[in-house]
């Protein structure tokens, strides 16, 4: 979850592996000691606002960019070293492919993909039909790419990263500008993508976006890596909080108070108080119940403790819920700003 210090032991096996990645542009640090771990067959989501880093790390992991710091590891390959081993098995697509306009969809691929050292051409037809298909451009491949539509071309862009067989595909933000259709498609792709075992890179500033693709993400804010996991333990490690509804709010803070829990007011409601209390006791404080259950590990303090210390004490409980923090306040609170979540 954490990025935390190396850990020698989590190395094994990633996809991209990367230490201590800096880049300094004059005085200015854009990418500021960044770990970060991929596991392979993972769909990544690289998310961070507008300038928090993502496409200088992206044009670093690919060697587009010398890295001031750190270094960067892909497919288990040092990168730039291993440069000429490592890109073939890459597929990118980094600030919008160029094509030409007048000539069709399967035209721009034919020529892309001769471009490309170590392809071979009494394959290519096949390579780039199947590409073609692979992105849903199959009815259009003869239609020139002037009248593609944006999605279009950005899936022409994909089409164009998937010619050869690609154990990781690197993304940067590929529904940057489309219309609302475009942008299901291309996320749409992204996910299928995965399933013959392509790992997935993908950066986004839309939390919406990595919540529907990806199954895993990492969270830029201002050039540091601020969180990485699974979207599951992102969504775990978000703090709780209950929300209890009693007429006997003096009481009922005493107890909180007791449990080690900070207690605010809340709404004055019909029934009597509303007292709202962070399940994570205050620093120092000490929790309710260590028992080894998975709660309790967590450090929180159990919600069922709370309500038999309230009954116990005489507080007449009317209403009591645990609310979980959604993936947008994870966010917001990891990145100290407000988050695009915009669809
Ligand atoms: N070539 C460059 N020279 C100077 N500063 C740069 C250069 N490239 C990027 N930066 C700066 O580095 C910071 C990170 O930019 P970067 O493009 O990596 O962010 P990003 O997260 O990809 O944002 P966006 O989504 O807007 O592209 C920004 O402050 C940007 O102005």
């Amino acid at each position: 979850m954490n990025p935390g210090p190396r850990d020698p032991e989590r190395s094994y096996g990633l996809t991209i592996e990367t230490h201590g990645l800096t880049k300094k542009f004059g005085r200015q640090v854009a990418v500021d000691g960044v770990d970060l771990a991929v596991p392979p067959g993972s769909v990544f989501g690289f998310l961070g606002p507008n300038g928090s880093g993502k496409t200088t790390t992206i044009r670093m992991l690919l060697g587009l960019a010398s890295a001031s710091a750190g270094t960067v590891n892909l497919l288990g390959m040092e990168m730039p070293g291993r440069f000429h081993e490592v890109l073939p098995r890459v597929g990118a697509l980094v600030e919008g492919p160029a094509f030409y306009p007048f000539l069709s969809g399967a035209a721009n691929l034919h020529r892309l993909d001769a471009a490309t050292r170590h392809t071979v051409p009494a394959t290519r037809r096949a390579r780039v039909d199947r590409a073609l298909d692979q992105v849903g451009l199959a009815h259009a491949a003869k239609k020139r790419v002037h009248a593609y539509s944006l999605g279009m071309k950005q899936r022409l862009g994909i089409a164009n990263a998937l010619l050869s067989h690609r154990d990781l595909l690197v993304l940067d933000e590929p529904t940057n500008g489309l219309d609302p259709q475009g942008t299901r498609e291309v996320r749409h792709l992204v996910r299928s993508l995965a399933h013959n075992g392509t790992t997935v890179f993908v950066s986004s500033h839309l939390l919406a976006e990595v919540d529907q693709m990806c199954t895993h993400a990492a969270v830029m804010s201002a050039g540091k890596l601020v969180a990485q996991g699974s979207l599951a333990d992102l969504r775990r490690s978000g703090g709780a909080r209950i929300r209890l509804l009693t007429p006997d709010g003096g009481p009922a803070r005493n107890v909180l108070v007791g449990l080690g829990l900070d207690c605010k007011a809340g709404d004055a409601q019909p029934g009597g108080e509303t007292l709202l209390a962070a399940l994570m006791p205050a620093s120092g404080a000490s929790s309710a119940r260590i028992d080894g259950s998975p709660q309790a590990r967590s450090g929180e303090v159990l919600a069922e403790d709370i309500v038999a210390q309230l009954v116990a004490a005489g507080v007449r409980v009317r209403g009591f819920v645990v609310e979980r923090e959604s993936l947008e306040d994870r966010f917001v609170a990891l990145t100290g700003e407000g988050f695009d979540v915009a669809q």
